[in-house]
């Protein structure tokens, strides 16, 4: 059954999305809650949110893996749960673990996906070749799945994930457990897979960089609930500078925080050891004032960092908590698996 969403030119649309599991102790784990989003075609946009926010859920509620409890979610405009064939069919989902087999050559994994999802036997050699050569896999191809880094796998999988032509590209947490040359190839991949194939592009990632650097629209998840959603430019306007100020010692340190809550220009003082932090909205103006006024005070300012506001800044903001923290925190709460409260 093929069902059509209102929404002329949307490849994503949910209203009320919500999904519960059953915890330990049998309480009930709100994984997503509430969730309306619209997401047009060709948009490129990352969920990013502490590990347990509700990323993942929603993206496999997004790609039929998981039934909401409640609300509805439709993917290039087909339902997810009346209409899976067609969203399946209209998709790429490239999940968190690897799913090239393992003695498999590259090039024949290719192939059988290209099968599984219907095409021959010759149109899908020519479309393993046309993407080994799109996406730079001719020595992966040759080489047996088992033998290859985690860089030349995730590439390989995102192949896969496009075996099909896909409208709408889904990617979970894409670059964890890449080294850093390896994430910045993935996403330069990412970034050119989106500008020459124009399909809708919807990653998951805990990395602020990632989400800085790759989206085009940031959607902010915390404990289920969407906080946040905008490019990253809009989210970080408005936000304050950090200025780090370095100084002899630190009595010299103690003496320029009172100092500057007193002159009370800045805001946020706080000092580490011979350090002093503080966030200004107009940095480079007020430090300069700031500076001459310390110098009347015969205190040497050693040292001036300021730097631009980050997405774990606009986190703070918006939840108290930094990212990275959440992220460590919510890393030690267990996962009850295949524990699922019946949609
Ligand atoms: N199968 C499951 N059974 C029970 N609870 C689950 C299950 N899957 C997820 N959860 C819980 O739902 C919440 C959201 O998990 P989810 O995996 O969607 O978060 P995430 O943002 O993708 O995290 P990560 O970055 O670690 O992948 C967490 O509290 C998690 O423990």
């Amino acid at each position: 059954m093929t069902t059509t969403t209102t929404t002329e030119g949307s490849a994503i649309v949910t209203r009320g999305l919500t999904r519960h599991y059953r915890g330990p102790g049998k309480q009930t784990v709100e994984a997503v809650r509430d969730l309306d989003l619209e997401i047009g075609q060709g948009e490129l946009v990352a969920f990013l949110g502490p590990n347990g926010a509700g990323k993942t859920t929603t993206l496999r509620m997004l790609t039929t893996l998981v039934a909401p409890t409640t609300g509805t979610a439709h993917v290039a405009g087909h339902d997810v749960v009346t209409a899976q064939r067609d969203v399946r069919r209209s998709i790429g989902y490239v999940g968190q673990g690897n799913g090239a087999g393992l003695q498999q050559l590259g090039r024949d994994e290719l192939v059988s996906q290209g099968r599984a999802y219907g095409l021959g036997r010759r149109a899908a050699h020519a479309r393993a070749d046309e993407l080994i050569d799109d996406l730079d896999l001719t020595a992966v191809a040759r080489r047996k799945v088992s033998t290859l880094s985690g860089g030349q796998r995730r590439r390989l999988d995102i192949a896969m994930g496009l075996v099909h032509l896909p409208r709408v590209l889904f990617l979970d947490e894409p670059s964890t457990g890449l080294d850093p040359q390896n994430r910045a190839n993935l996403q330069e991949l990412v970034r050119r897979l989106h500008r020459e194939t124009g399909s809708t592009v919807v990653l998951t990632t805990h990395y602020l960089e990632e989400a800085d650097a790759l989206a085009e629209r940031v959607i902010v998840i915390d404990r289920g609930r969407m906080i946040a959603d905008a490019s990253a430019t809009t989210l970080k306007r408005g936000l304050r500078d950090l200025v780090v100020l370095g100084f002899d010692d630190e009595s010299a340190a103690a003496t320029a925080t009172t100092r500057i809550a007193r002159v009370g220009a800045e805001a946020l003082v706080e000092q580490t050891g011979s350090e002093v932090r503080l966030r200004s909205r107009g940095a480079h103006a007020e430090v300069s004032d700031l500076l001459v006024d310390l110098a009347g005070q015969d205190l040497a300012v050693r040292s001036v960092e300021v730097a631009r506001p980050t997405l774990d800044d606009v986190f703070l903001e918006l939840t108290g908590r930094s990212l990275r923290d959440a992220h460590e925190g919510a890393a030690t709460e267990t996962k009850q698996d295949e524990d699922e409260v019946a949609a």
